[in-house]
């Protein structure tokens, strides 16, 4: 088996005159989690409908688990799972009926009860959907998402109007599929979901890749300047430097020991995807901290 997911070149989407994807290139590896961030608009949603087989390409060529999406068949689609991010329109069956229903849509699903309490809805496994809250109607979709045990599983910001224990309950979750070798492509506006899950970020703006790398390091985020803090007679100081270490080391001899009020910063994810995506204007969405 081959150990690439996603292959894509030179990938291209126009609607009239507007370019929503502008040439992309990107390999996601499998069992890698690999995350979409980027301003709404900026061709993320496009990108990843082409990959699911759920829009045509203007140009360029794409492979998903070796098959071109455009035209790969059945089989193969039974090996993705999709969470969207409009709600999945279902019948209206009990969520434990349900999940099972969609269970028998795959050749080697995972059992539906077990998947419905790991979404956190034992309790709500004989309600119907039209129940439950936004954030559980939310669970729900998740779980049928992953229900077929899916190769690859996309997600389109599938933790929107969750609490933050059950954000963290599914990133718990996405961990556990990730270590079990299921490959994730994940499009979200939360930065610290992408930080905590993803080993490499794609930042997208205007149809075109910006940035591509694991998050420590993204935009050359790990060699930036740090900036070191400290305060002397009730005056804050800051030097702004590439070598954060030394300077410590030197205030450290300076105040014979420790050095008041110390701080180290370095560029956040925020920081460096705001900085990444400045020149591109339009609306953004992207949350640094919403857990
Ligand atoms: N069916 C369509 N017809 C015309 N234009 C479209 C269509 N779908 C998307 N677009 C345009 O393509 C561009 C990219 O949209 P897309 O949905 O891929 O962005 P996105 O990055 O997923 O945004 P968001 O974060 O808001 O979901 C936007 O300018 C959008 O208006």
């Amino acid at each position: 088996m081959s150990d690439t997911a996603i292959e894509v070149r030179g990938l291209t989407k126009r609607y009239g005159d507007d370019h929503a994807v502008a040439g992309i290139d990107l390999t996601v590896h499998r069992g890698e989690v690999f995350s979409f961030l980027g301003p709404n608009g900026a061709g993320k949603s496009t990108t990843v409908e082409i990959l699911e087989g759920f829009r045509h390409r203007d140009g360029g060529t794409a492979l998903v688990l070796g098959e071109d999406p455009g035209t790969a068949g059945r089989g193969w689609r039974a090996r993705i799972g999709v969470v969207w991010q409009q709600e999945t329109q279902v019948p209206a069956l009990p969520v434990r009926d349900l999940v099972r229903h969609f269970a028998g849509y795959y050749p080697e699903s995972h059992d539906s009860d077990e998947v419905v309490a790991r979404v956190g809805l034992a309790d709500k496994a004989r309600a119907l959907p039209s129940s439950l809250s936004g954030g559980q109607r939310r669970r729900l979709d998740v779980a049928l998402g992953i229900v077929g045990r899916p190769e690859l599983l996309f997600l389109d910001e599938p933790t929107t109007g969750f609490d933050p224990r059950a954000r963290r309950d599914f990133w718990s979750l996405i961990r556990e599929l990730a270590d079990g070798g299921t490959t994730i492509v994940l499009t979200t506006h939360y930065l610290e979901e992408a930080e905590e899950l993803a080993d490499r970020v794609c930042v997208i703006a205007r149809g075109r890749i910006r940035a591509l790398g694991a998050p420590a390091t993204l935009g050359g985020r790990a060699s930036a300047e740090a900036t070191v803090g400290w305060t002397v007679e009730g005056r804050r100081r800051e030097a702004v430097t590439g070598a954060p270490t030394r300077v410590v080391a030197e205030l450290a001899t300076l105040f014979g020991g420790e050095v008041p009020e110390l701080s180290v910063h370095r560029p956040t994810l925020e920081e460096t995807y705001l900085e990444l995506i400045r020149d591109d204007g339009g609306e953004d969405t992207a949350e640094g901290s919403t857990a």
